[in-house]
């Protein structure tokens, strides 16, 4: 992924038309497989000056595959008029820089009360998990730090520090716990229902917008995990560990 910035200068006289043409060049972008987004933004300071960002799936891909594609006609024709009317075009990397400020909204992880939470809800789920007769026989031989594992596992993919990646290696580690189980459909959904009712239990947040982000990754997960169990899967052994957010429903907050 590359982020391609373009800064303009337009002249008065050429002003009027510049976002309407570029609009118009937008069609293009949005047919176009090597683009990810872009985002045309007028300067407050200066409504004479505009910078572009468009992120693409490679450099190469732009300047080979979107140039050299079917969609770059239809877009140069509408921008060309304002070409001589660049100050920057350059292609930038992403750096590990990146973050929300203190006004975006918070983690899952913050929402639900940190790191003491999914120790709690951890604890509760498997004083469920070894009193079920479906569940407590795959789990007879755990260690005994798996709940804590499991807590801090949670823990990381809904926002919070990275210690399950640092301690205890990562998704490659979970998902290798995983392999050949042979789960049932029966036991992941009995795996869902007993979380769901450890969370009612330990009083995690109950708002929609966080239980419909909660189960929609448990739902995620334990199809996966069942997935991944069966004796001759073969899933992606090197991944990061999965972050979950609030998806379309962030926290309601009046
Ligand atoms: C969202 C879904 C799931 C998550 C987040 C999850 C999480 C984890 C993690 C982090 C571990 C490894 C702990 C370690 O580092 O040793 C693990 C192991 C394990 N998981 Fe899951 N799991 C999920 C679904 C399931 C399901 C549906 C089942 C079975 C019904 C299951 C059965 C097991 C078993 C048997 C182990 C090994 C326990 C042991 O003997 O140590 N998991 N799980």
């Amino acid at each position: 992924m590359v982020i391609e910035y373009i800064r303009y200068r337009v002249p008065q006289e050429r002003l009027g038309g510049f976002e309407d043409a570029y609009a118009r060049a937008a069609t293009a972008l949005r047919a176009a497989p090597q683009c990810l987004q872009y985002e045309l933004t007028r300067s407050v300071e200066d409504p004479s000056r505009y910078v572009l960002r468009i992120v693409w799936t490679s450099a190469d891909d732009h300047l080979r595959g979107f140039r050299g594609g079917p969609n770059f006609a239809g877009f140069f024709a509408e921008i060309r008029p304002y070409v001589t009317d660049i100050e920057e075009m350059t292609h930038y990397a992403e750096t590990p820089v990146v973050g929300s400020g203190g006004g975006a909204p918070p983690t899952l992880y913050e929402w639900a009360g940190g790191l003491d939470a999914f120790r709690k809800l951890c604890e509760a789920f498997y004083r469920r998990v070894l009193a079920d007769e479906l569940l407590a026989p795959l789990f007879a031989r755990m260690d005994s730090e798996h709940v804590r594992y499991v807590a801090v596992w949670l823990a990381e993919v809904f926002g919070g520090p990275e210690t399950y990646s640092i301690e205890r290696g990562g998704y490659p580690h979970m998902l290798r716990r995983h392999l050949g189980r042979g789960i049932t459909e029966a036991q992941r959904r009995r795996w869902v229902n007993l979380m769901l009712d450890a969370a009612d239990e330990v009083h995690l947040p109950d708002d929609p917008e966080f239980r419909a982000a909660f189960s929609g990754y448990l739902e995620w997960g334990t199809r996966l995990a069942l997935a991944n169990s069966q004796p001759g899967a073969d899933p992606a052994h090197e991944a990061p560990v999965p972050r979950w957010g609030w998806g379309v429903a962030p926290p309601y907050r009046s």
